[in-house]
């Protein structure tokens, strides 16, 4: 029986530091989901470990603008001196094929998206308090101390924001966080619209 041939795509945004990509991490080690991760183009430079492809498309800032130019992306904004961009082409293809597609951005790319996209829910990951992003930013090691300050200022204007997200989830502890989100995202398959479209096309299949 397949219940989920219409994608949704899940909006994941927060604070640098909150835990985003942890937890993300955590969701995705849960059993029987349909999630795929859409991986984010951008200009920043690879952390040590992270792998183009996997973690990020790596790339200039002339090929980054030349494919905002060519409207490749989905959205795409600038954060703390680099681009961020979602690529839009193989997000299309993810949707028609009913699956969950799982986007880590920030606030401003998540409200492009608000104003373009029925089909999603946002979600935005705060931290149990507000020393624990400096805290963790500090303990990940990799942004140097004024860059850590930028991204903690910057905090302050993101969680301004954070009324126009559909649901806020605290990431005191991971594995608490990734079942709240799975929560949601299973939530928001039963919404009514939703299920009657996915019951329809299973009854048609019959
Ligand atoms: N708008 C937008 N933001 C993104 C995209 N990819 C990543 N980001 C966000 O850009 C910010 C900086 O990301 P990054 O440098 O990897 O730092 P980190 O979030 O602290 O690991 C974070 O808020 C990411 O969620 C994207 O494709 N579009
Ligand atoms: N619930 C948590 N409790 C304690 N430390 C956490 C928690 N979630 C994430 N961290 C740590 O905080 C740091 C930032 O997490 P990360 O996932 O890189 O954040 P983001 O992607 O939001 O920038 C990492 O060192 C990570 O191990």
């Amino acid at each position: 029986m397949k219940l989920n041939e219409k994608g949704l795509l899940v909006i994941i945004s927060g604070p640098s530091g909150v835990g985003k990509g942890t937890v993300r991490r955590a969701l995705f080690n849960k059993p029987n989901h349909n999630l795929v991760y859409s991986v984010s183009m951008t200009t920043r430079k690879p952390r040590p470990g992270e792998v183009d492809g996997v973690d990020y498309y790596f790339v200039d800032r002339e090929t980054f603008e030349k494919r905002i130019a060519e409207g490749k992306f989905l959205e795409w904004a600038e954060f703390v001196g680099n681009y961020y961009g979602t690529p839009k082409d193989i997000i299309d293809e993810e949707l028609a094929e009913g699956k969950e597609v799982v986007l880590e951005i920030e606030v401003d790319g998540a409200l492009q998206i608000r104003k373009n996209v029925k089909d999603a829910v946002f979600i935005f990951i705060v931290p149990p308090g507000k020393q624990a992003l400096y805290d963790r930013l500090l303990k990940r090691g990799t942004e140097s101390p004024e860059i850590i300050k930028q991204r903690v200022e910057k905090a302050d204007k993101e969680f301004l924001l954070a009324h126009k997200y559909d649901y806020i989830v605290v990431n005191d502890d991971v594995d608490n966080a990734a079942d709240r989100i799975m929560a949601i995202i299973r939530a928001e398959h039963a919404k009514t619209e939703r299920s009657i479209h996915n019951y329809l096309r299973m009854l048609e299949e019959k």
